[in-house]
């Protein structure tokens, strides 16, 4: 046995004696993973990390990465066996593993003592990065070779006995010793500088005080804040400045908010694995309220108040032990597991049914497939070749190496070089295989040399400024695109100018004014429209402006609407998948999903079938942890609360809108810009939800009746904010229904707040105000170092502009879809007018009067004022140019309409007809 790859999937039990985790292989294996990445450079490289293997019996040997093993029995050749530490132990040698910086080893260790071969010796090595500590120590207690802190170890070890054999006068054991505390878990390097810690105290007590002094005592470097902003301002302020440990005082909330604290502290970069300790009353724990609130802010431990040093040691003590340790190696392992999925290599795990349970990017790549895709697929399903010699060789702890065929969906298959090494987590057979596949004789580039048809720009902006499908060739009637340039410049102008200014200035104009765009301070305008088109003026006014445009007008009191109060109980859901359901649900991802088809063939319940096709597709059962049933029911209650005789805002609009989101999450997700599983249930969520409990009629329309909603919301965002706010209470109404009762206090939060905020971007008098802030980021001609954008505020942005996309993604669907849409929003309309008339209401709309308006005029004015630049410039940014598309040719067959009379109602669905005819005739 030499020194060999351990698993990244073991669990080791961390707690136990500390001679007995000396012998642990996770550390020294994971160790070897790095000399391996540190590229070969053999003892002079003094990053490298050697394993030594230390054997009671026999003469130490010294291996490296490189040589593959002391005994050459664990290379990477065939003979492996599979990678666990009591393997290391099986064979009656009592060995220990460590690891060594080769430039202190050289100094430090000295082998040829430690190899003296005699046969009591227990030796432990430990080096851990820039506190490198080489401990060598005799169990006769005979005094070794003691190692001495690198730079950057600043630690002073304290005298202390110890619980192994060790000499009492020996000075680096309480070095020693923590260093062997941390070989001993699964984990690669964990990082092992100075222990800081954080003591958030307002003011210097005695409870302060020996804190303090116990933190002293286990060589904690210690700082001090007296005030919460004090506390965060450490923490954001200072370069790289991080806390393994904060404790704060939570006696009283008079001067500290701990629970403030905690929660900033959890949502402050790079503090999710610092421990967080709340220092209480003792009567506080009487209090369960008070312990949850606390635990719930991100605490991991509240301990009552002393003036006992001794005891606030040892609870100190077993906080390190049992909390800090154990975050350093999660810390350790999230940080192997990020590089692990950006690794040019495709790296695939399966259990030991050979099912596959992780896949990193470069495999989602190979496989052309989304990682939920790949996830519990049996490997056989992506593999040609025959994989069952691979269990056969794992079985016997062998590793595999051969070449296969691999299947890339909808791509060539691939002869692939595959390399299997069985891992165990626990016991000695495997419970894991590591796949590392890789194009015979190439190395390592293969797969970023994919063909990259479908690849997008990487990088977490995306600008829509790189070349999309030049539209013009698509079609030719007359419908140009419109250039970014002139989305950027949609009428955002200040009252301030560059003309006469420095460049200097006109730079520093421009930058302020990219900024003011973004912030929305400056709603932008609609286009001018032709004072020459009535329909579209009407139609467009009513789609864009607020309330206040009607208010002048006659009202009444009465109306026919009655939002709310209808099916808030949770029912049965009740679901027949027939074979022909099944077949259409099939094509569920496709841009020209039959939704109409759908419609019939559920009985006008497309949304419940749907809805659930999509959740099941984008795993959103398991994102929030929740029955499916709950789900199917939530969906049903949903569905019911859509109006069925609305001829448009019924539950097919909402479940086209499902289906709109489902094709954009899964283009990006191909486009490498995919969403987080979260991110991805809420948008189908609020897809599902958007237009619940639609009255068929405007938010003007209700603002003009004085409807009880328009009352509740100030006549501001009606029926959005009435969407939204049902959405909720439905959701919370029934425990059958709630799909989020799983979720923690904090993601419920984040949930909410992020369904919210894209059911009100739905909302058509902010339009253009979303689409000017999306094409001034995605759309900008400056590298995204120059736009000030947080992550979260980019995937804001996107989240808005998919929903608004996906709601009026009609005219971009196939044309006898976007005719049929057509005609449905045309009878909504017209179904209002009809009704301001019998009431003697305002008139929102007059134009839309279903015996002289326009059909086709309507649609051409919405396409152009409305659809269009928006379609651009999310087909830019996603890539779907069949979005363009489409909407050219239903721009083209609207034209035609217009110039052959067809206007009305009957005349559309004639024609329709006659479409239907000679379709089926083909
Ligand atoms: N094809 C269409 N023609 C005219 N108006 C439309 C069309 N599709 C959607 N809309 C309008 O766009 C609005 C988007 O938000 P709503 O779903 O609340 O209501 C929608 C309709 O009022």
């Amino acid at each position: 046995m030499g020194c060999s790859p351990s698993t990244l999937l073991s669990h080791n039990n961390p707690d136990g004696d500390d001679a007995h985790h000396a012998t642990d292989t996770q550390l020294s294996g994971a160790g070897t993973a790095l000399a391996a990445s540190g590229g070969g450079g053999g003892e002079k490289e003094s990053s490298l990390f050697f394993c030594i293997k230390l054997r009671r019996s026999r003469p130490l040997r010294r291996c490296s990465q490189q040589n593959g093993g002391g005994d050459g029995s664990a290379g990477s050749g065939g003979t492996g066996s599979a990678i666990n530490g009591d393997d290391l132990l099986g064979h009656g040698n009592m060995c220990n593993q460590a690891l060594l910086n080769p430039a202190q080893t050289k100094n430090e260790a000295d082998y040829d003592k430690i190899c003296s071969g005699k046969k009591d010796s227990i030796v432990t090595v430990a080096a851990l990065g820039n506190f490198t500590h080489t401990v060598v120590r005799r169990a006769t207690g005979s005094t070794g070779t003691s190692g001495t802190t690198s730079s950057g170890g600043a630690s002073k070890p304290e005298k202390r006995k110890s619980s192994i054999a060790l000499t009492p006068e020996d000075e680096s054991i309480e070095v020693y010793l923590r260093s062997l505390m941390d070989v001993k878990f699964p984990t690669v390097l964990p990082p092992n500088p100075q222990l800081k810690a954080l003591l958030v105290f307002h003011k210097s007590d005695n409870i302060c005080e020996v804190v303090t002094e116990a933190c002293h005592r286990q060589q904690l470097d210690v700082t001090v804040a007296r005030t919460k902003e004090g506390a965060l301002d450490t923490l954001t302020n200072t370069n790289e400045e991080f806390y393994h440990l904060i404790i704060i005082d939570a006696r009283s909330t008079k001067h500290l908010d701990a629970e403030y604290i905690a929660r900033s502290i959890r949502h402050t970069n790079g503090h999710h694995f610092t421990t967080i300790i709340a220092v209480v009353k003792k009567s506080f724990f009487e209090k369960d309220d008070v312990l949850i609130a606390l635990l719930d802010a991100g605490v991991n431990r509240c301990v009552p108040e002393t003036t006992n040093l001794s005891m606030c040691n040892i609870e100190l003590k077993q906080i390190l032990h049992s909390i800090v340790r154990p975050h350093n190696v999660m810390s350790t392992q999230q940080a192997l597991y990020t590089a692990l999925h950006r690794l040019k290599e495709v790296i695939l795990i399966t259990d030991n049914h050979l099912r596959i349970q992780y896949a990193n990017r470069a495999a989602e790549r190979l496989l052309n497939m989304r990682l939920d895709e790949i996830i519990s697929k049996p490997l056989a399903d992506i593999f040609i070749s025959d994989v069952s010699t691979i269990m056969i060789h794992g079985r016997k702890n062998k590793e595999f190496d051969e070449i296969l065929t691999v299947r890339r969906k909808g791509q060539e298959d691939v002869a692939m070089h595959v390399r299997v090494i069985p891992v165990a987590c626990i016991g000695r057979t495997p419970t894991h295989y590591v796949f590392n596949l890789d194009v015979p004789g190439s190395h390592g580039d293969f797969v970023a040399t994919l063909p990259q048809a479908r690849e997008a720009p990487r990088g977490s902006q995306h600008s829509i400024r790189r070349g999309s499908v030049d539209v013009r060739s698509v079609a030719s009637d007359g419908l140009r695109r419109t250039s970014l340039a002139k989305l950027t410049s949609l009428p955002l102008e200040a009252p301030i100018t560059k003309e006469n200014c420095s460049p200097d200035e006109a730079r520093l104009i421009d930058k302020v004014m990219e900024f003011l765009k973004r912030e929305g301070l400056y709603s932008p305008q609609m286009k001018e429209i032709r004072t020459d088109d009535p329909i579209a003026t009407d139609l467009i006014g009513a789609l864009l402006t607020g309330p206040s445009l009607y208010s002048s007008r006659r009202s009444s009191n009465d109306s026919i609407i009655r939002v709310g109060g209808r099916q808030s109980t949770c029912m049965p859901a009740k679901m027949k998948a027939t074979p022909h359901i099944m077949e259409l649900l099939e094509e569920s991802l496709s841009w020209e999903f039959d939704i109409f088809k759908l419609e019939e063939i559920t009985e006008k319940r497309p949304l419940l079938y749907l809805g659930m096709e999509m959740f099941r597709r984008f795993n959103v059962f398991a994102t929030l942890n929740i029955d499916e049933n709950v789900c199917k029911s939530w969906l049903a209650v949903i569905e019911a609360n859509y109006h069925a005789n609305n001829s448009y805002h019924n539950s097919t609009h909402a479940a086209d809108v499902m289906q709109a989101t489902g094709c954009f999450l899964t283009q990006l997700a191909a486009k490498d810009m995919g969403m987080d599983h979260t991110d991805e249930a809420i948008a189908l969520i609020a897809a599902a939800a958007h237009d619940v409990d639609h009255p068929g009629r405007s938010s003007a329309f209700l603002c003009n009746s004085r409807n009880t909603l328009a009352l509740l919301y100030n006549d501001l965002c009606v029926l959005e904010s009435h969407h939204a706010s049902i959405t909720f209470r439905l959701t919370l109404s029934d425990d059958k229904v709630n799909i989020f009762k799983n979720l923690d206090t904090e993601s419920y939060k984040s949930v909410r707040s992020v369904v919210i905020d894209m059911i009100l971007a739905t909302e058509m008098t902010r339009h253009f105000e979303h689409l000017a802030k999306f094409v001034s980021i995605f759309g900008s001609d400056e590298e995204p170092k120059d736009i000030v954008q947080s992550e979260e505020e980019s995937s804001i942005l996107i989240r808005r502009m998919m929903i608004k996309v996906a709601d009026v993604s009609n005219p971009s669907r196939q044309p006898s879809y976007c005719i049929e849409w057509a005609r449905r929003i045309a009878e909504e309309y017209f179904t209002q007018t009809d009704e301001e008339k019998a009431k003697t209401l305002p008139i929102v709309m007059p134009m839309f009067d279903r015996n002289t308006c326009s059909i086709p005029k309507s649609q051409i004015g919405f396409i152009e004022y409305i659809i269009q630049d928006m379609m651009h410039a999310w087909d830019s940014f996603i890539d779907m140019p069949q979005l363009v598309t489409y909407m050219q040719i239903n721009y083209s067959q609207w034209k035609k309409f217009e110039e052959q009379g067809v206007h009305t109602l009957a005349d559309v669905k004639s024609k329709q007809h006659s479409l239907s005819v000679k379709k089926s005739a083909k």
